[in-house]
């Protein structure tokens, strides 16, 4: 039996469309549309591409998109007096500053000196520790995207089953746990010093792979029929572009699975919008807009 494939593509396009229906409620009751700021450190090939399509679906979605590039040898206090200016700016709903920084940089300053209320990449201290709390939070928009499509795939029946992230990173394997913690998961986190990882992933019933390292995870670690997720998004030295599962052979053995491309990548995206209308109503004290 073959995989249903997941098509994180289709998912993302329908939340884009009901983002842009509660962008439009935003704009007339409030004057304006929301506002995201990315900034661009550096002028490496591949962070452009993604800070274009960022700026691309962000006005697609009917918000304004500001993008801020600085040279890659500015020094830090530089970077600091940007975000304070845009945490200072009241168009502004959202600050992304993307990762990684040049090593000069410390990004943890960079990241905590980020208004908590406008951190839609939800990587601000506060943010995690709301998240980690159950409270309101800006939630990081790679693992909102996996805990969407898997709520889709289970009908939101998460409860009791058994989840293995791979992968400890505070951008998205930490937060993917914490997520499906609160859908009543049992997670177990496993990472590099993790002995025996394809045995815990053996015993999941749904994988999360998000370690960048392309094929990773084999086809015979999975269970039959469970459901995987995969975050990886590596380039191979032919330019094809490949996750951290053996696609191939995992399609073969699992329930549903998302594809590399048109996975979790274009719910990125997605999550980034509707994180930017979230921190732009509670700015603003509308209610939270429903059914994202
Ligand atoms: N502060 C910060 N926040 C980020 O969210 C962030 C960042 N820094 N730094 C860079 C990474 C990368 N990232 C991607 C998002 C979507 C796709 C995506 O949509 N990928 C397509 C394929 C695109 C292609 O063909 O190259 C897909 O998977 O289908 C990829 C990569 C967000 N990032």
């Amino acid at each position: 039996m073959t995989a249903r494939i997941i098509d994180g593509k289709a998912r993302a396009a329908a939340l884009r469309a009901d983002v842009a229906g509660h962008v439009t409620h935003f704009a007339a009751r409030i004057g304006r549309a929301p506002g995201l700021a990315v900034v661009l450190v550096g002028e490496d090939p591949a962070s452009g591409v993604y800070v274009r399509s960022k700026g691309k679906a962000t006005r697609e979605a009917g918000m304004v998109s500001v993008e801020r590039r600085l040279p890659a040898d500015i020094d830090e206090w530089a970077l600091l007096e940007l975000v304070s200016e845009l945490n200072a700016d009241p168009a502004i709903d959202g600050i992304l500053v993307q990762l990684p920084l040049p090593s000069q940089i410390d990004a943890q300053a960079v990241i905590g000196a980020i208004d908590p209320a406008k951190d839609v990449d939800g990587f601000h201290p506060v943010n995690a520790g709301r998240l980690a709390t159950g409270l309101p939070a800006l939630v990081p928009c790679t693992p909102l995207g996996c805990l969407m499509l898997l709520r889709e795939a289970y009908d939101g029946k998460l409860a009791g089953l058994d989840a293995v992230v791979v992968g400890r990173s505070n951008i998205v394997g930490k937060p993917m746990a914490q997520l499906l913690l609160g859908d009543s998961c049992t997670v177990t986190i496993a990472h590099s010093r993790t002995r025996d990882v394809a045995a815990r992933v053996r015993s999941a019933d749904i994988v999360i792979a998000a370690v960048g390292i392309p094929h990773f995870i084999a086809g015979d670690w999975i269970k039959p029929g469970a459901t995987v997720i995969d975050v990886g998004i590596n380039r191979l030295p032919d330019g094809r572009l490949v996750g951290d599962v053996d696609y191939a052979a995992a399609v073969e053995v699992a329930g549903a699975i998302t594809p590399v491309p048109g996975g979790v990548g274009p719910m990125t995206i997605a999550c980034l919008l509707r994180n930017t209308l979230v921190a732009a109503c509670r700015r603003e004290g509308l209610p939270e807009p429903d059914g994202l």
